[in-house]
């Protein structure tokens, strides 16, 4: 049987940077394993191939809900992706870092290993930012992030309309200050090429000697001699195989798959994992508790003029938007899901923003599932509450590893969550009627304005609202005892086993999650690092 000194479980955001920090140095023999292909097709690297590349099932894992009253009594799907990257090869490239206070949130929860301080350097050390460098800010790392190019009447109103709003306008909207703020958002995209985990982190070191990367291979468990991770038993083409770690299994496979990982490993509750069959080596209940999303809703308006990005993708003009996207990679092609961002408070008394809108200067048809764009002029954007504290659950239901787990969201459970995400539709409809916005807009077409009163809001949500693909929480960090990871990232109740994903974030951060997953990554390497002198 090989063996490496680290095994890495998933080459998602997390997995990759621990890939590229932890083979820097020769002596330490790293294998990075992957369930899903390289990421070869030509729709990860075009920014926007992205729709195409969610709706191809050979690079997701699509997760399915139980039906709940949050979700109108309709499963949801949650995907991930499955391929070289993960799902930084498959997600809308918007880089939002999270404010101070978040990080310092979790430093509270479990150690200041986490707080501002050390994530601050970690984003000035893995960032190569067109911005330039900062105090918090990189200009030398091996992670490429730009800012967006396209400027045209609509993108400028829906900013100038959050000035009018009273949001700052920011040129870099991550000013690490808490505060509120507009602007257009920081991407990970360069030269027109999407810059995803893979390309920023391994790229550069897949052809160092000490470091190992198998795709197609899903794990199945971790094994142990008596409480002592000693490797994993992976499926390649349907064969079992095993691979020995010297020193540690790192598992990161994010916020949905690595709660199962560790359950088919018998770690969580004992009577959940001994009615499947699984042996168990730590009886954790914490195990796939915990689970914490943003739960959008998406807000669209006809507008009065024909100023919408609609046109650039439908007939000839979406040939236009491709070939020009080939001839100089820029234009509508190449740019990120969404590039206007606005952080802003739903009530006064707050003292930091409680909820984010992504802004978008195109509209999506729903007859035909958000695959395509309305063939009038529209806008939209999606909304949701930033600190949610509703937490939902995610569980293996079968020993198959190949099998999603199911979960169930518990969205809006809280009753601050409720207040929260009624007001942020508030705001966002007091933002259309500020200028030079208000000009513009014909109607809201979406949810419409006859979803009014506060339960009238909450229903828009149940019925079609989104998940924010923004989960963490199921192996959370704590410096309790019931934590599943203690707060350096070890698995408790054994040894040479530890998790780094969204999954150990105990508090979702203000924002989208893969930079925030990145630069903990990059200070969990720190801290292996550190623990095996
Ligand atoms: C559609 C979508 C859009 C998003 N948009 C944005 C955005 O614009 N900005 C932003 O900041 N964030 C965005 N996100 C969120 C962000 O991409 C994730 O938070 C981040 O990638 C999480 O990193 P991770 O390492 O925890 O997991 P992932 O990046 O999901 O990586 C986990 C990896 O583990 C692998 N894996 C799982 N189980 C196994 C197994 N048993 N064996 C082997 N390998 C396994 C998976 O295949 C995957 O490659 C988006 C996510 C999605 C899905």
């Amino acid at each position: 049987m090989k063996s490496y000194d680290f095994v890495i479980v998933g080459a998602g955001a997390a997995g990759c940077v621990l890939a590229y920090r932890l083979s820097e140095n020769p002596a330490n023999s790293v294998l990075l394993i992957e369930a899903g292909p390289r990421d070869t097709h030509p729709f990860i690297a075009m920014p926007k191939g992205l729709a195409k590349v969610m709706a191809d099932p050979k690079h997701l894992w699509a997760y399915a809900s139980n039906p709940e009253e949050s979700t109108a009594g309709q499963s949801e799907v949650w995907v991930r992706g499955r391929v070289l990257g993960g799902s930084s090869s498959i997600n809308g490239m918007m880089y939002v870092r999270g404010q101070p206070a978040d990080f310092d949130a979790i430093a509270e929860l479990s150690s200041d290993d986490w707080n501002w301080e050390h994530i601050g350097k970690a984003y000035a050390a893995l960032e190569s930012h067109e911005l330039g460098a900062a105090e918090t800010r990189g200009a030398k790392g091996p992670l490429r992030v730009t800012m967006p190019d396209l400027r045209d009447e609509l993108s400028e109103a829906q900013v100038g309309a959050g000035e009018a709003m009273g949001w700052p306008r920011k040129a870099d909207v991550n000013t690490p200050d808490n505060a509120e703020a507009i602007g257009f958002a920081p991407r990970t995209i360069s030269n027109g090429r999407r810059q995803s985990a893979a390309v920023a982190f391994l790229r550069p070191a897949e052809n160092r000697a000490n470091l190992t990367i198998l795709t197609g291979c899903t794990v199945d468990r971790v094994t142990f001699t008596g409480t002592r991770a000693t490797g994993v038993e992976l499926i390649r083409e349907g064969k079992r195989e095993s691979f020995g770690a010297g020193r540690e299994v790192i598992v990161c496979g994010g916020a949905m798959a690595s709660p199962g990982i560790l359950e088919r490993s018998g770690i969580g509750d004992a009577a959940r994992l001994e009615a499947l069959g699984i042996r168990v080596v730590h009886h954790n209940p914490e195990v796939g508790e915990g689970l914490i999303e943003h739960r959008g809703l998406i807000m669209q308006w006809k507008l009065k003029r024909d100023i919408s990005q609609n046109k650039e993708f439908k007939g000839w003009r979406l040939l236009r938007s491709t070939l020009k996207y080939y001839l100089t990679r820029r234009g509508p092609m190449a740019a990120a899901a969404y590039e206007i961002g606005a952080w802003f408070r739903t009530r006064p008394g707050l003292n930091r923003p409680d909820a984010q809108m992504l802004i978008a200067p195109f509209s999506f048809d729903f007859a035909k599932n958000r695959q395509d764009v309305e063939r009038f002029p529209g806008m939209h954007v999606v909304v949701y509450s930033l600190r949610p504290t509703s937490r939902g659950q995610i569980h293996i239901e079968t020993c198959d590893p190949d099998a999603p787990a199911r979960f169930s969201p518990n969205y809006r459970a809280n009753a601050e969550d409720r207040q929260s995400m009624i007001g942020a539709v508030r705001v966002v409809r007091d933002y259309v009627r500020k200028a030079p916005l208000a000009d513009l807009i014909a109607e809201e077409t979406m949810p419409g304005p006859q979803y009014a009163s506060d339960d009238e809001i909450l229903d828009a949500y149940d019925r079609f609202g989104t998940c924010a693909y923004h989960a963490v929480g199921s192996c959370r960090m704590g410096n309790d005892e019931g934590s599943v990871v203690d707060p350096q990232l070890r698995v408790r109740g054994v040894d040479g086993l530890r998790v780094m994903d969204t999954s150990i974030m105990p508090v979702i951060p203000a924002g989208n999650t893969q930079a925030p997953t990145m630069a903990m990554a990059w200070r969990a390497a720190d801290l292996i690092l550190a623990g095996n002198q």
